[in-house]
């Protein structure tokens, strides 16, 4: 053993760090870019965050922020709750610390909607879809959503529903025909995921999971009316077009990820990539030979082959190929044939499960609300016609109210995500009290940050519908709320189809849909809640799904307790 003198002179210490950093190069160069990666993700992100004064709740993870609160299945959605705690224009966290700004301040919500150019649909979400479904109305913005959208606006007019009526009101007898053979039958044919417990076995009724059979018949209606094609939902046919667009659906779970991180999800070497290709291409298919099928029933209508008197109506996309042939359109203007085949699957994805869930939370809401339902049957039963005409339908009074109240209460969909597209200072009419204290009347965003024009808070905001914004209240319309003038949406005074040029193009096809199927059923059926009062969650997503409290791995659904009306009253 070597002796070391006294007086020798000292080693110099190596610090620890930079022997670990010698003797472990790799992990330290991981650690080094965890920790620059957490400093740019969080504190420097939150410093430099434009609006980084507006209040918002905590972040509850650090990798999810606050996504966790909000993708949870829960009975009054988070969001709500942030607005009702921290006022009506609020921020919170996000993936890997990114934030979102999000609002019910009625003008900054019409300023959010008004300006296409400056808000624009987060382009990384757009790019997946389109990948997906195809690059319709849904996924495209600026000269590109002009374009499309001045082609199948006629598509789109009172004056094309109108025509539709015959479709809406055979699939909504179809519908009630088909509740009707589960009350009859002696069998015992599956109605719900669940089976009934003792309580829920009623005499004379029957518990039916009503969402699933609504969204059959609407994605039956959408078929029919939006491009004369027979999905035969309701007769439960299999079908390769609603086979392969679901597939897409459920494969795309896998993207969601990639879109929040904003990295290449289509580009993924995953299986589930594959498959969403192959599926697709499969719902290309099919949606193009629909296109050419229609392109020749116009030729053959234009050279006269057709008699015009025989048809029932024109479908979405044979009026968009009409307004498509206008000799004044200019070229530039008009739609590919890639792009007409693009809307179909569109129109699938805007259209159906949308309508049919707000006539699921519709339904759910009748059937807590007896006394609106007994008044609704009322006003339908004294109508004499069982087939009314588009005006008809339309001026029921009580129907319009409870119509609006559906969509006001349970907005399907539930937000708009938006991107700033340039730095941009949001006005607000109600200042709000920022982190530091100080009153602001407008919040600066700057480009690249993403935002929530917002339907459901705004629809249930106290601040313009009152104390009683949350009751289901069909009344409250027989006066006009004169704060609720405010509301930049396209119909009704709520943001349930959004405002401003992106505002729904489906919405008086959706309205006549919702109508003419509560018309039938009301008049048909009596529903109420199960006896076993199951509570009924917010899944908040593209659509606010619902759930039952303790059934969730059974998925989506809504049972009610069902039975005729001649029974009940
Ligand atoms: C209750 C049912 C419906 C609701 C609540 C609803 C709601 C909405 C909302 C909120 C938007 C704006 C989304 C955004 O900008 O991010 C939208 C857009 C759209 N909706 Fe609907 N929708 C419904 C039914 C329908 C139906 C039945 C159709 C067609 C058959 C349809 C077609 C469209 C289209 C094409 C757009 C895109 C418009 C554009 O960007 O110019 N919707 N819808």
């Amino acid at each position: 053993m070597a002796i070391i003198p006294l007086d020798a002179p000292a080693i110099p210490q190596v610090p620890f760090v930079t022997t670990f950093v010698t003797a472990h190069p790799i992990i330290t160069s991981v650690v080094a870019i965890l920790l620059l990666l957490y400093i740019y993700c969080y504190p420097y992100t939150e410093y430099t965050l434009a609006y980084r004064n507006v209040p918002g709740p905590p972040s509850s993870s650090v990798l999810f922020g606050n996504l966790p609160d909000i993708v949870h299945d829960q009975t009054v959605p988070a969001p709500m709750q942030w607005f009702r705690q921290y006022g009506t224009t609020i921020r919170y966290s996000y993936f890997l610390g990114a934030h979102r700004f999000t609002t019910t301040d009625a003008r900054a919500v019409e300023f959010i909607a008004q300006h296409t150019d400056l808000f624009v649909r987060p382009p990384q979400l757009s790019r997946v879809l389109g990948w997906a479904f195809g690059h319709g109305i849904l996924t495209v913005e600026g000269e590109a959503h002009k374009r499309q959208r001045r082609v199948l606006n006629p598509a789109f007019g009172a004056k094309a529903v109108r025509g539709m009526m015959p479709i809406f009101w055979e699939c909504a007898y179809a519908l009630s025909q088909k509740l009707d053979g589960f009350l009859d039958s002696s069998n015992d044919v599956v109605t719900c995921p669940s089976p009934p417990v003792p309580v829920d076995r009623v005499p004379g009724a029957r518990k039916i999971d009503v969402l699933k059979y609504l969204g059959q018949a609407t994605l039956d209606i959408n078929g029919r009316a939006g491009f004369d094609y027979e999905f035969g939902s309701l007769e439960e046919r299999p079908n390769a077009l609603a086979e392969s667009f679901n597939s897409i659906w459920t494969e795309m779970k896998v993207t969601i990820v990639a879109i929040l991180i904003d990295c290449y999800a289509e580009k993924l070497p995953l299986r589930e990539i594959r498959l969403i290709e192959h599926y697709r291409g499969k719902t290309r298919a099919i949606a193009d030979d629909i296109v050419q099928r229609k392109k020749r029933d116009l030729q053959a209508e234009f050279t006269e082959k057709m008699d015009r008197k025989t048809k029932m109506g024109d479908d979405l996309v044979t009026l968009l190929l009409r307004a498509n042939m206008v000799p004044d359109l200019p070229a530039s203007q008009k739609l590919s044939d890639e792009e007409v085949r693009d809307q179909i699957t569109n129109f699938i994805l805007a259209g159906n499960e949308t309508s049919a869930t707000a006539l699921a939370w519709g339904l759910m809401r009748l059937a807590q609300n007896l006394r609106v339902q007994h008044k609704l049957r009322e006003e339908l039963m004294a109508v004499t016609e069982d087939h009314l005409d588009y005006d008809e339908l339309m001026a029921l009074p009580y129907l319009d109210k409870v119509t609006r109240e559906i969509l006001r209460l349970d907005p399907p969909v539930p937000g708009a995500p938006r991107m700033a597209a340039a730095d941009v200072v949001v006005p607000l009419a109600t200042p709000i009290r920022g982190r530091n204290g100080k009153m602001m009347d407008h919040v600066k965003l700057r480009k690249g940050d993403q935002l929530v024009a917002s339907m459901i808070e705004v629809n249930r905001s106290k601040e313009l519908w009152g104390e009683d914004a949350d009751e289901f209240k069909p009344e409250r319309y027989d006066k006009e709320h004169p704060t609720t003038l405010k509301v930049p949406g396209v119909w009704g005074n709520v943001m349930t189809f959004m405002g401003g040029p992106h505002n729904c193009l489906g919405y008086r096809f959706a309205l006549a849909m919702i109508k003419s199927i509560l018309f039938v059923l009301i008049r048909n059926f009596e529903f109420e809640e199960l006896p076993s009062k199951p509570v009924f969650l917010y899944k908040i997503g593209v659509v606010l799904r619902p759930y039952v409290e303790g059934e969730e791995s059974a998925g989506l659904q809504m049972p009610l307790l069902v039975r005729p009306v001649q029974q009940a009253e």
